[in-house]
């Protein structure tokens, strides 16, 4: 395993500011090459300002309480000269020498730069809101300025949801400053769980303390005791309405009988009437996922900026759920932070992580992050000192072991080296039929040894059912520079068989191996014929037809259209090697991958293209079983099926089907999504019977069974333009469609999301009036659906096929994508 970097979140104090000119190293830096020369710590993390900075914030921008306000002439005039400061602060922005921890260039290269954790992007408080924007700007020019590699921003706070999107746009405008020229990127420190959706979902994992102390902006809502000295002006209607509805929202609550309401959240700052708003956003039963749906919501206002990761932050217990721990792997986690307080002692006293956090790390590793130890100092285990942290930590990364999620990355693991620089990279699928591949590409193909042993094996078998004492006939379709030929012939002593081969070739430059293999190894063995096998005549008909046609979803190389025009070699008891293939399709959610195709630098179209990829940083959405409703299919679903020779074609006088019609397919799919995540996309894999009980698989749960460290295919990835939000527990349909004309074939796709009646109405879940009264919550929502308990509801119709087994509501549909193949499609 690569070694990952690991930071120290250096304990203070901070060296002082250097006091004579231009010290080299500054004190600063000292301490950092220092800590970095002396451990084995790759970098260092420290907060970008101090203390000072957050005294003249508080004492510009927040208001004295009335306890404190003495009311008295001389102190009305003291704050009036306090406003105006404030004002002129305002209006210049900036921070003092004396206020930053950092201020040289040559103290950033092993730096990781901490944003303030008293500033408070969503409080409830509008002035206080605007007043943190200002400051972190002044932080964020700061760190532009010395090139801090990156500043870790504190998350917003749970018990402030409703203020969240105050805090995206906060964010996504630090993304805009000085953008096309900067390099300094923003990590939102975003906590692995919330506690107490943690308790109200049951068992934490073991290893965890889930009744530890919450830190008190989750349980207050604001992070400071006064108000803004903004809020002394006329209130703005919005923040008047904001209120009203929290006023609202706190008699309701006051109103529901415990254990069946929205659960809401609330309590009043010391000194000020703002309450917090703890809206939480309904999770179904084994999913928590308020603090991930807090940051699906940042990144989407930010629009996916390459420049903004997540820090992810384990102080809070693991969720007990694989599933919505496993959603991380497919997140941009850059950073993530262990305190020492998530370490437990081991029986020896030393630090150790759990079973539970050690799997979620080692699938992390994937994503290559930063670990930031922090708290090292504090002696909170009884052995090993502040380093046993460190070394534990390089172990865990450096030892393999089971990790969360599953791998869609077929073949990774037997790829090795030479896979090495593919992991999520958006390759074209190939068209061999379009063009001919060069000879470094055959090279690829014939390194994969199982995929040949499997061919042999097949071809074995299907030999030993010929008849010994006749010679046969063998063609091989698209034989390339030879290796499906040199199986045959294998087969053919191991199966103690004659047969004449015939290899069929259209890439001229191939042909030309294939002329030097025949002068050299083959002779009279193997006739070899060069052109299209849709149109070559063979001297005689042949027992087998051996071809490779295959791409990753089984048919996108087109080997139904060109085994249909190589069928006529077979004798009317003649057999395919493949016999048959299937499509499998699974929902998946990468930013990664979405931000790939989305890069302004993809010709037009990138986004409605369907990719070959080596899938890393890629999580499955859909889980196994029915769902509630019952309706939904396996996690990876079965698109179609080709199969081949098909008898029952109505052939033309040259042998070829009339059209292509019967080579088109289409496949609507149900999938139950039990952890809420965006879908990016669909993973596409094939599975090939080639004969007997041999075949090849690229399916995740069955290659290796079927086809154990083939890597010679990577999956399909169908992209979706727009990441469809997909709330756990909901159903997904997805639709697939192979289409064709004369002259091309192509895939269109699209997808649909429901929530079930079931789920909606489940005790595990707030009831369904209670979720159009979430739903309408925001200003200018109005009553809950008069609709809601009507027998034929327009919005939960109860009959029809549609909705058999019970209704759902739709919440959701991407476009379809692809349409007519205009941007993407395989020629024929
Ligand atoms: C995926 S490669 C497999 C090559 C080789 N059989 C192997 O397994 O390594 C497919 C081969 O089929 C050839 N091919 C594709 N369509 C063909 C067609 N219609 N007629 C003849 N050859 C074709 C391509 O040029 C290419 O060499």
């Amino acid at each position: 395993m690569p070694r990952l970097n690991i930071a120290l979140d250096l304990p203070p104090p901070l060296p002082s500011l250097p006091n004579q000119p231009h010290p080299s190293p500054s004190p600063l830096q000292q301490l950092i090459n220092n800590t970095l020369s002396s451990t084995d710590y790759d970098l260092c993390c420290i907060p970008l300002t101090n203390a000072r900075w957050q005294t003249r914030w508080e004492r510009l921008c927040l208001r004295l309480t009335e306890d404190e306000d003495l009311a008295s002439p001389e102190a009305s005039k003291h704050r009036e000269e306090v406003d105006r400061e404030a004002d002129m602060w305002r209006r210049e922005g900036g921070l003092s020498r004396e206020e930053v921890n950092v201020c040289r260039l040559e103290e950033t290269p092993h730096l990781i730069g901490l944003g303030p954790e008293w500033l408070d992007l969503d409080s409830p408080d509008e002035g206080i809101r605007f007043d943190s924007e200002l400051a972190l700007r002044a932080e964020m020019a700061h760190a532009i300025y010395v090139s801090l590699p990156t500043i870790i921003i504190a998350g917003p706070s749970i018990a402030n949801r409703h203020f969240l999107p105050s805090y995206a746009r906060a964010i996504a405008g630090l993304l805009q400053m000085n953008s096309t020229t900067t390099n300094t990127k923003i990590s939102i420190r975003i906590p692995i769980s919330d506690p107490v959706e943690l308790i109200s979902q049951g068992p934490s994992q073991p290893g965890t303390n889930p009744t530890q102390k919450l830190p008190e902006s989750t349980s207050t809502g604001s992070k400071h005791k006064r108000m803004s000295s903004l809020s002394t002006r006329p209130m703005s209607i919005h923040q008047s309405q904001v209120n009203t509805l929290q006023q609202n929202q706190l008699q309701q609550q006051q109103q529901q009988v415990p254990g069946q309401g929205v659960r809401t959240f609330s309590g009043t700052s010391a000194a000020s009437s703002t309450m917090s708003a703890r809206t939480v956003v309904p999770s179904a039963a084994g999913d928590p996922c308020t603090t991930w749906e807090m940051w699906d919501y940042i990144r989407t206002v930010c629009g996916h900026d390459p420049r903004l990761s997540v820090t992810l932050d384990l102080t809070n217990p693991l969720p007990p759920s694989v599933g919505a721990l496993a959603r991380w792997t497919a997140e941009p986690v850059s950073y993530i932070w262990l305190p020492a307080g998530s370490f437990i002692p081991n029986a020896k006293g030393y630090p150790v992580l759990s079973k539970a956090c050690q799997a979620f790390l080692r699938g992390m590793a994937k994503l290559s992050p930063t670990y930031i130890l922090s708290g090292t100092t504090m002696s909170r285990h009884p052995a090993g000192g502040p380093t046993a942290y460190l070394q534990y930590l390089r172990h865990i990364t450096t030892t393999p072991g089971p990790g969360v999620g599953m791998s869609l990355a077929n073949g990774a693991s037997a790829v090795g080296d030479l896979g090495a620089g593919y992991s999520d990279f958006l390759q074209a699928p190939l068209q061999p039929l379009m063009d001919d591949l060069g000879s470094a590409t055959y090279d690829v193909f014939e390194r994969d040894p199982v995929k040949y042993r499997q061919y042999e094996a097949a071809i074995y078998l299907a030999l030993m059912d010929l008849p010994q004492e006749k010679t046969h006939a063998i063609a091989v379709a698209g034989a390339g520079r030879g290796p499906l030929v040199a199986c045959c012939l294998s087969a053919l002593v191991r199966a103690e068989r004659k047969a004449k081969i015939y290899a069929v070739e259209k890439n001229a430059s191939a042909f030309l191996t294939l002329q030097e293999r025949k002068a050299l190894e083959w002779h009279d063995a193997v006739d070899i014929i060069s052109g299209d096998m849709r149109k070559v005549v063979l001297p005689e008909q042949v027992d087998l037809l051996v071809s490779e046609l295959l791409g990753s979803l089984g048919d996108n190389e087109l080997s139904p259209e060109c085994l249909d025009g190589a069928a006529r070699f077979l004798k009317p008891d003649g057999f395919s090697i493949p016999m048959s293939y299937t499509a499998h399709i699974a929902p998946v959610s990468s930013s990664k991958l979405h931000y790939e195709v989305s890069l302004p630098t993809r010709p037009a179209g990138a986004a409605e293209t369907p990719y070959v990829v080596m899938m890393s940083a890629v999580n499955a959405l859909s889980g196994e079983g029915p769902g509630p409703s019952g309706r939904c299919g396996e996690r990876i679903q079965q698109c179609w099926q080709f199969e081949h020779p098909r008898k029952d074609l109505i052939l033309g006088d040259d042998g070829l089907p009339l059209n292509n019609t019967h080579n088109t397919r289409s496949a609507h799919m149900s999938f139950h999504i039990p952890h809420a995540g965006p879908l990016h996309g669909l993973a596409g894999y094939f599975e090939a019977h080639l004969y007997g009980n041999i075949g090849l698989s690229i399916h995740p749960e069955n290659m290796s069974l079927v086809s154990p460290d083939m890597f010679s295919w990577f999956p399909l990835f169908f992209p979706f333009i727009e990441p469809l939000h997909l709330p756990s527990n909901c159903e997904l349909v997805v639709s697939l469609w192979r289409l064709t004309d004369r002259v091309k074939v192509w895939y269109e796709w699209c997808a649909e999301a429901f929530l079930p009646l079931e789920e909606i109405r489940s005790e595990r879940r707030v009831s369904a009036q209670q979720i159009i009264g979430i739903s309408s919550m925001g200003l200018g929502g109005g009553a809950p659906s008069p609709y809601m308990d009507a027998p034929t509801s327009p919005i939960y119709p109860t009959h029809g096929n549609y909705l058999a087994g019970g209704g759902r509501v739709k919440i959701g549909q991407t476009r379809l994508h692809n349409v007519g193949g205009k941007c993407s499609s395989i020629g024929l």
